[in-house]
């Protein structure tokens, strides 16, 4: 079923499920983008850690139900969740900031029958759905929803799901390269089509800092993000480098004595990603529970 075929009788459950599950929930963002590999599950770690550091209690969904690899990029590989009496208890990051970060994802589920599944569009719509409704989050100030690349059943699922939640909305990641920005115009469309705010497009991968002496260096083209983001009327967020000390960050954490809010802050990829998640946060969205 897709999203505009959506009954009546539907939408009234939807938003009954949405109305309890994410009672205590402030805002909703979703990362989006059009094409797999851009640094999506990238971006999704730095504004959940980002918002972390800055003091707000943060919630992480990943429906990326064919490759979650949030466990692993969180440093919460072979870790489960439990039933509690109010639902689903995520997984919790150690951090060393006040306010608390937790992990919603298929992997938990899976434990050691692998870490990702083969399944047709209304498993994954069912499990999405269990998602939206079973997972309990407690107060938090921003839930984060991880998506697969594309527009594909995981997305019409998440839209239905959040019809009544009012999602702040979409940050839409991007690369410079034409043959992501053509992917991520499908992305903006489907946004258009299902009526969800696009918080800003964020180019990832767009110049190298160097591990030696930290210098930016623009390897590839830039700019493609921009030109998408005026084309499409939505706010441009900034551009990410790439920093090969962020994906040492991701492949490492579990040996280094510091949490990982620790690592990050004292990153220089965080530098640049705080200003991009400060333009998110100046434009003020009311808020869900206001
Ligand atoms: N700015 C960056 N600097 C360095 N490495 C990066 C950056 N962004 C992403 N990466 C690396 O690129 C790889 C792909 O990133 P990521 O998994 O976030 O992409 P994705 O779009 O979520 O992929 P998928 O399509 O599988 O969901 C990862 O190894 C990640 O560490
Ligand atoms: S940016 Fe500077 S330090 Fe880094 S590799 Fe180039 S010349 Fe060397």
């Amino acid at each position: 079923m897709s999203f505009d075929e959506t009954t009546q009788e539907d939408g009234e459950e939807e938003q009954a499920v949405a109305a309890v599950s994410l009672a205590q929930v402030k805002h909703i963002i979703l990362i989006l983008s059009g094409k797999g590999g851009v640094g999506k599950s990238s971006v999704t770690i730095q504004t959940a850690l980002s918002l972390c550091i800055m003091g707000y209690k943060v919630g992480v969904l990943d429906i990326d139900l064919t490759g979650p690899s949030l466990p692993r990029m969180f440093g919460l590989e072979g870790k489960s969740i439990f039933q509690g009496a109010d639902g689903w208890m995520p997984v919790k990051v150690d951090t060393n900031a006040e306010a608390s970060l937790s992990v919603m994802s298929l992997g938990f589920l899976l434990g050691d029958r692998g870490n990702s599944v083969v399944w047709r569009g209304p498993k994954k719509t069912a499990m999405i759905k269990q998602f939206i409704k079973d997972v309990y989050w407690g107060e938090l100030d921003y839930l984060l929803i991880d998506t697969p690349p594309g527009t594909s059943d995981e997305h019409i699922s998440i839209a239905e799901n959040l019809r009544y939640a009012e999602p702040d909305g979409a940050l839409v990641v991007t690369t410079p390269q034409s043959v992501a920005t053509s992917d991520v115009k499908k992305e903006l469309n489907f946004c258009k089509k299902v009526n969800l705010n696009v918080l800003g497009i964020i180019e990832n991968m767009s110049g190298f800092i160097c591990p030696y002496c930290a210098e930016c260096t623009n390897i590839f083209s830039s700019g493609g993000g921009e030109r998408l983001a005026k084309e499409f009327e939505v706010p441009y967020l900034g551009n990410i480098p790439i920093d090969p000390k962020f994906v040492e960050l991701i492949e490492n954490q579990k040996t280094e004595e510091k949490t990982l809010t620790e690592l990050y802050e004292a990153s220089p990829i965080y530098q640049i990603f705080k200003d991009i998640m400060q333009r998110v946060l100046d434009q003020k969205h009311p808020g869900r529970m206001s």
